[in-house]
């Protein structure tokens, strides 16, 4: 196993602590959360709301029952990956293309839980990892000349549809150095679904996966 699927597995199971018995419990998407996924059947859920149909799927396959947002309520924990995280906790997602329902669940959690390898620590967020932006299929071209306005280099992510129909433009080269007003500045585009950038609501807890064990941060 290379060390950072072990450190994903770190992360992983302390993010066990977070869960308690008989809790609807917000799951996210993506390598890091699949590791947590492998461990929800030994727990006591209630149920869970998936944030992807790829999550729904493997937490369907484990016979734990799916719960609609919608009857939820708001959730008491939602747990997930990162493609990138600064000092802040502030988030860059997307990488799997599931931005916008995790935005979602997110936003309807008490406690965002956060987990990742030591990778996704970044000091700036967006100078490597491209922001992820949802897009309605035929603004596609009006919104990509809009972030080149901006600054940015939209790549249309090929052969990829996300789980409401729509596309991904990854931007590169945006200044990300306020992600709250870059994130809402994107939102403003007309045709603009949802961004990658978790600012505005960024994770309350941090658990950090390095050679060295689990980092807790909080907020
Ligand atoms: O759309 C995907 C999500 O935002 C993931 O949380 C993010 O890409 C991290 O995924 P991974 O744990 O595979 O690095």
């Amino acid at each position: 196993m290379s060390d950072q699927q072990a450190q994903k597995q770190a992360a992983a199971k302390a993010a066990l602590g977070y869960i308690e018995d008989d809790m609807i419990l917000g799951v996210g998407t993506g390598s890091t959360v699949n590791c947590l996924i492998e461990l929800l059947p030994a727990l006591k859920l209630a149920g869970a709301v998936a944030s992807s149909q790829m999550t729904e799927d493997k937490l369907r396959a484990l016979g734990i029952e799916i719960v609609d947002l919608n009857f939820a309520g708001t959730l008491d924990v939602y747990i997930d990956g990162a493609d990138e995280v600064n000092e802040h906790l502030q988030l860059i997602k997307g990488g799997g293309g599931a931005l916008t329902r995790e935005k979602i669940v997110a936003a309807a959690s008490n406690k965002f839980i956060c987990m990742v390898d030591e990778s996704k620590r970044v000091d700036i967020l967006g100078r490597d990892f491209p922001v992820p932006i949802e897009v309605l299929p035929q603004a596609r071209s009006y919104v990509a000349r809009q972030l080149a306005a901006l600054g940015g280099e939209p790549v249309y992510r090929e052969d990829f549809v996300t789980d409401y129909g729509n596309v991904i433009l990854d931007t590169y080269d945006l200044d990300v150095s306020n992600p709250i007003a870059l994130e809402k500045e994107l939102n403003n585009i007309v045709g603009v679904v949802c961004n990658g950038i978790f600012a505005a609501n960024q994770a309350d807890v941090l658990l950090k996966a390095g050679s060295d064990g689990v980092t807790t941060l909080t907020r």
